[in-house]
C-alpha cells in the first residue's frame, strides 16, 4: 500500500502547465525530497496534493484513496499534514501550551473545555510529540522567544499533533543558522525511521536532501525529470545540465 500516491497530476493556468503530468508514490517510512530551480512547480506540486489547488488532470491518493475532490481540512483528518513557510505558533503561549492546543484541536471539543480542566491525556500526548522534536526542554519557555531552529522544531511538534502518515515539509532549514541545522536534521530523520509515517521535503540545501532522503525527485518546468536514489540522481547527466548546472 502507498502511502500517497500522485498520478499523472497536471495544474495548468490557461495553457501554460504549471505541473505536468507528474506521478511520484510515497511508500510508508520513505522520505522523498523534491528539487528542482526556482519556479519548477515544487511548491504549486505541494498545493495540489495538500488541495489548495485542484489539479486540471490527474489524480491524488492518500493510503489508497482518491482524495482529489477533498478540501485541505478533509486530507489533513485522513493524515496529511503540511507545514508552510509562515509560522502558526502563537508567541505568547508557551511551547507545551502551544502543542496541547494542537492536540486539543485535532481530537476536537473547545479550546475552553481544554483551560478548565488540565487534561491529563492531552498534556501527555503535548509531552511525548515535545520529546520527538528534542524540545521537551523548553516546554515552559514563551514560544515567542525560541531561536528560529527551534521554532522550526516547534511547527513540525505542530504538525504532529494532527497525527499525520504523510508529511509535507516546505524549506524546513529556511533561516535556520549553520550551527541549528544538524539537530533539525535529526528531529526530521526521525519523523520517518520506523514511524510508517513518509515524508515529501522541498529543501534548498542538497547536504541535507543527500543526507536525509531514500529518493530525489527532480522537478523541471513542472515536469518529473527524475526521482531515483541520490546517488543516481546526482550522477544523472540530464538533471547536472539541467537543475545542477545552474548553481544552487
Ligand atoms: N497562482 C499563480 N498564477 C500564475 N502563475 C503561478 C501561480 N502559482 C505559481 N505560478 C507560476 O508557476 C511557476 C511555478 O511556481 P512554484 O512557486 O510552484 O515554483 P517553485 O518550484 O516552488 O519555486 P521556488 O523554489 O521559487 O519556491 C512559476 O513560474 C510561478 O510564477
Amino acid at each position: 500500500m502507498t502511502a500517497l500516491a500522485v498520478e499523472g497530476v497536471s495544474w495548468r493556468i490557461g495553457a501554460v502547465p504549471i505541473v505536468d503530468d507528474v506521478t511520484l508514490e510515497l511508500a510508508p517510512d520513505e522520505f522523498v525530497a523534491l528539487i528542482g530551480p526556482n519556479g519548477a512547480g515544487k511548491t504549486s506540486l505541494f498545493n495540489l496534493i495538500s488541495g489548495l489547488r485542484r489539479p486540471s488532470a490527474g489524480r491524488i491518493r492518500l493510503t489508497g484513496d482518491d482524495v482529489t475532490a477533498l478540501a485541505p481540512y478533509r486530507r489533513a483528518r485522513r493524515g496529511l499534514g503540511r507545514t508552510f513557510q509562515t509560522s502558526a505558533v502563537f508567541g505568547s503561549l508557551t511551547v507545551a501550551e502551544n502543542v496541547a492546543l494542537a492536540v486539543q484541536a485535532r481530537r476536537g471539543g473547545a479550546m475552553r473545555a481544554w483551560r478548565r480542566r488540565a487534561d491529563r491525556e492531552i498534556a501527555t500526548r503535548a509531552a511525548e510529540i515535545l520529546a520527538e522534536v528534542h524540545l521537551e526542554h523548553r516546554a515552559g519557555r514563551d514560544a515567542g522567544s525560541l531561536a528560529h531552529g527551534e521554532k522550526r522544531k516547534l511547527e513540525i511538534a505542530l504538525l504532529l499533533a494532527g497525527e499525520p502518515r504523510v508529511l509535507l515539509l516546505d524549506e524546513p532549514m529556511a533561516g535556520v543558522s549553520t550551527e541549528d541545522v544538524p539537530t533539525l536534521v535529526e528531529v526530521i530523520r526521525g519523523l520517518t525511521a520506523g514511524t510508517g509515517r513518509s515524508v515529501l521535503m522541498v529543501e534548498h540545501h542538497m547536504d541535507v536532501v543527500l543526507d536525509l532522503a531514500d529518493r530525489v525527485a527532480v522537478l523541471h518546468h513542472g515536469a518529473l525529470l527524475a526521482c531515483d536514489s541520490p546517488d543516481a540522481v546526482m550522477a544523472d547527466p540530464f538533471v547536472q545540465e539541467a537543475y545542477l548546472g545552474e548553481g544552487l
